[in-house]
């Protein structure tokens, strides 16, 4: 198809040279969000001008152009498989370089580690190599000719046929300017090097690409949906999804939760729970017995799974377990790998990867599948508008799909959720079974591509502190970082001491990279620093011991620190000193207050892998619903609405030794949410039931009403949705005894619902001075108070009264619709503030958290794993204030 595609627009509509002209600006301007936009909108709104004016322009498509721009997505042609390594044996072939020579061996032994500057990938460093042996000095190849050149690249991949490449690379250094090629090169290494995201490059393209792209993951689909004779005819719109069968869409994801927080979400919605299975995400296309197979970012894997029931290592298994009436489908689930003699699920950190099994491994693959998103001609997802059906009603289907056959294809069991209690049994047992967590979904939620906070979660011990089993270990080497602003280190070689009478050894167990602060690691950089020995010139002593995995730069442990590293499980690996090793760790903390000595003996390591399984893991500790109490504020996401209790033996309780004295109460269930800085919770609860009322954990129907004494994030939240009558933590300390049942008054509420506040209106006016009773100096006091207050404008009333004076942009306070947190410059919190945002660090209530635009990818990875809130780049609000306009902040988000 591609060679044809490449012709659909004109060869001479844009040539290559012009498409490098535009990379290199992109590249030049990559610490400028705002520019790189600007100049590609310019880019593609000249080409599409060039295509309107040409002759059957209309109908060219930009398919050619795009793949070029985002080779990372290339989907329609076979992987070229060459990397640095390969490519740098290839041009010194086709160049007839001596092996030995200087450039030869520069580009042979390309290092992005050790090459001279930071900013140097391979492409980089060919240019400069071999520059001044490239004749052509101008640009005369077409964007066509440079796709058909990749077309034969992949060809000769999969038709293993050297010489094909010694052509393509020779054609391309004849004809292709030094500046060219080196595009070429990165354009086949599948990484431009813009510091531009897929999203940015493709909402530069058109508004409706990136949504488009999520579901058909085909640069083609997109350009053929987008077509400049649509965008002209104004037919275009993202709202007719296109779903098409075997493209693949991308899946929908699971957000974090950990369940301590599981009281956080709305008990009005139901959720079912299911396992999580530990192996890779894969989509089945089916169609009249024509299979496809996807992996999760849409490549295929048909040849190895089977596109007939003939061939391949799954599909010949599936052959009687659809159901007669289907034509076809597309369902989403888990591939798994299967244990032959044991007949059981292994897990990912095993020694086998599920994509590439053969025969002979003692796994085969076996499809877990929990959702389907298309069936006989009909897209089942996105919202109801488009044909979308919640969970609940696709899994109908999914259930008469298909029968299980075990350990080939199995639908995902699932059981609902009555309460919180369920959820923890639930995780409980993943952790005695040793398996990853669980995932809880809202069974009315709609499948969104790409989307990670619609009504699924995911939830694993790991995400709760206190589950996993932390290890000290002492930091013995580290890699190279490629970048040095966080340090030298990119990861650090962590080990065990293996006390030995002759003296200690040290045994290194694994790498760990993620978990400081980037303070923290130039903190730890730059103490070892002076102490690290590059394993290149000094070879680790014998007292280190490191197996294959030779850091870059070893240090002695009496020069060294110890890391206090968590991680999920150990598995079985060759390649460190120890015969385990840590998967997904993280540093926890640097303890400088332990000595290297006091580390993890290699003795204590080996307990903890006595089993032999291949896979340990590392929660060891199961949750309890005391924990489940314990709100924490950084992950609250979700309006909480009436919530389940919690087992009747961890709810807080008294001593029972509480004295009834008052009535005031008397049977009323009241939930207290926060305690008083000097009036703990229990102390509430004593005082509730000295009035003859009941303490309840979690607000319910029949609720009284709540109490709030400190403003914590979760009361904040409460009080805000207005569902909930919350009295202050003061009036229920004055209240008085007495015999009969009190009254609220609108003066002691921090938050009404509706019937509450509809009642009370027949008695109070709206500051709270009541129709019939007397009011003292305080009530008169708190009721001018509020009079004050009311005198101020809501934001909502603010947003109104701009759009009624300034329509779509009040250039003055564009920024009031936003609550922003700013880490850094308190100029920009200024200018927010003088804007009209909210500057706020509570983080709940966000929307967005501003971060400056050097942050480094883990810290940014950091933030989104622990906030629910869009984080973008300080050029955000740069381009804001520049353009005194709220700028769309899709194309900075990090
Ligand atoms: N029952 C299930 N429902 C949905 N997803 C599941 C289920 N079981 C396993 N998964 C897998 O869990 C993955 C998410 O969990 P995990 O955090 O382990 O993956 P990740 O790749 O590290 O992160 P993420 O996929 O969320 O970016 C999903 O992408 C999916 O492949």
């Amino acid at each position: 198809m591609s060679a044809a595609v490449s012709g659909l627009v004109s060869a001479n509509l844009e040539s290559f040279g012009e498409l490098c002209a535009v990379l290199e600006q992109l590249h030049k301007k990559k610490r400028h969000r705002p520019e790189q936009n600007k100049i590609l909108a310019n880019f593609f709104n000249n080409v599409r001008l060039k295509m309107t004016n040409s002759e059957g322009g209309k109908d060219a498509t930009f398919f050619p152009i795009l793949r070029l721009l985002l080779p990372q997505c290339e989907r329609e042609r076979n992987p070229y498989n060459l990397k640095e390594k390969k490519l740098g044996s290839l041009l010194v072939k086709v160049l007839s370089l001596n092996p030995k020579s200087i450039d030869a061996q520069k580009l042979i032994n390309f290092s992005s580690v050790h090459s001279s500057t930071q900013e140097s990938d391979f492409a980089w460093v060919a240019y400069f190599v071999l520059k001044n042996r490239f004749v052509q000095k101008s640009s005369i190849l077409s964007i066509t000719d440079i796709n058909e050149m990749l077309d034969n690249i992949a060809k000769a991949d999969v038709e293993n046929k050297g010489i094909l490449l010694d052509e393509v690379f020779s054609y391309a250094i004849r004809k292709l300017t030094a500046q060219e090629f080196k595009w070429f090169l990165r354009i086949i290494l599948k990484n431009l090097k813009l510091e531009m995201s897929e999203n940015r490059i493709l909402g530069t393209f058109h508004p409706h690409a990136t949504e488009l792209y999520q579901t058909c993951s085909s640069l083609y689909e997109v350009c053929e949906k987008l077509k400049t004779s649509n965008i002209l005819s104004g037919t275009e719109s993202s709202d007719e999804a296109v779903v098409k069968l075997f493209l693949a869409v991308k899946p929908m994801l699971s957000e974090r939760l950990d369940v301590t927080n599981i009281h956080q979400l709305p008990t009005s919605i139901t959720y079912h729970i299911e396992d999580k299975f530990d192996g890779e995400r894969f989509q089945m296309h089916m169609e009249n017995g024509k299979f496809e197979y996807f992996s999760r970012n849409g490549r295929k894997y048909t040849k190895k799974y089977g596109s007939t029931y003939d061939s391949g290592s799954l599909t010949p298994d599936l052959k009687d377990c659809f159901s007669t009436d289907v034509h076809n489908f597309i369902i989403d689930g888990e591939m798994m790998g299967w244990h032959k003699r044991d007949q059981c699920f292994g897990c990912k950190g095993m020694s086998y990867d599920i994509k590439t099994i053969t025969e002979n491994s003692s796994y085969r693959p076996c499809y877990c599948v929990f959702d389907i998103i298309y069936y006989n001609g009909k897209s089942l997802i996105c919202d109801p508008e488009k044909g979308g059906l919640p969970l609940k009603e696709r899994l109908n289907i999914l259930d008469t799909l298909f029968t299980d056959v075990p350990g080939v294809i199995q639908h995902s069991k699932r059981s609902i959720v009555k309460d919180s209690t369920d959820v923890l049994n639930a995780l409980n047992a993943a952790i005695d079974n040793q398996d990853e967590g669980i995932v809880v979904k809202d069974v009315n939620s709609y499948y969104k591509p790409n989307k990670r906070n619609e009504g699924w979660y995911k939830i694993k011990p790991e995400y709760t502190d206190d589950t996993m089993v932390d290890l000290d270990f002492v930091v013995i080497g580290a890699d190279e970082a490629e970048n040095k602003r966080q340090g030298r280190a990119k990861s650090f070689h962590v080990a065990c001491i293996d006390v030995k009478p002759g003296g200690a050894r040290w045994v290194c167990v694994g790498r760990v990279a993620g978990g400081l602060a980037r303070a923290e690691r130039e903190r730890v950089c730059a103490a070892l620093q002076p102490h690290w020995r590059a394993s290149r010139r000094a070879p680790p002593p014998p007292c280190l011991h490191f197996n294959k995995e030779t850091p870059d730069f070893w240090v002695l442990p009496e020069h060294s620190i110890v890391f206090q590293v968590r991680a999920t499980e150990l598995i079985r690996s060759s390649s460190f000193g120890a015969p385990y090793t840590l998967r997904f760790p993280r540093v926890m903390c640097v303890r400088t207050d332990k000595l290297v000595s006091d580390v993890m003996t290699l003795q204590e390591f080996n307990q903890l892998v006595s089993t032999r399984s291949p896979v340990i893991k590392l929660s060891r500790k199961r949750v309890n619903e005391t924990q489940l109490n314990q709100m924490q504020p950084m992950t609250l996401r979700r309006r909480v609405a009436n919530l389940p209790q919690v087992s009747e033996r961890f709810r807080t309780k008294t001593t029972g030794d509480v004295q009834v004295v008052s009535k005031a109460l008397l049977d009323r269930k009241l939930c207290v949410i926060s305690d008083e800085e000097d009036c703990k919770k229990v102390d509430l609860v004593k005082l509730i039931e000295s009035h003859g009322g009941k303490h309840v954990e979690n607000p319910g129907p029949d609720t009284w009403c709540c109490v709030v004494g400190r403003m914590t994030p979760l009361a904040k939240k409460r009080i805000e949705i207005q569902e909930l009558d919350i009295v202050t933590a003061s009036w229920l300390r004055s209240l008085p005894p007495s015999d009969t049942l009190c009254s609220l008054t609108p003066l002691n509420m921090l938050s009404m619902k509706r019937e509450t506040r509809w009642q009370l209106s027949l008695d109070y006016d709206s500051f709270g001075d009541s129709f019939k009773d007397e009011i003292d100096e305080n009530v008169l006091n708190k009721c001018l108070q509020n009079m004050q207050q009311s005198i101020y404008p809501t934001t909502k009333e603010k947003l109104k009264l701009d759009e009624q004076l300034f329509g779509d942009n009040n250039p003055f306070s564009f920024l009031r619709s936003c609550t922003i947190h700013i880490a850094k410059s308190p100029l920009h919190r200024l200018l927010a503030k003088m804007y009209g945002a909210s500057v706020s660090d509570d983080f709940a209530s966000l929307t967005h958290f501003v971060i400056p635009r050097d942050t480094s990818s883990e810290d940014v990875q950091n933030f989104k794993n622990d906030l629910n809130v869009k984080i973008v780049s300080d050029e955000w609000l740069e381009a804001c204030f520049q353009e005194k306009r709220l700028v769309n902040d899709l194309d900075y988000i990090m």
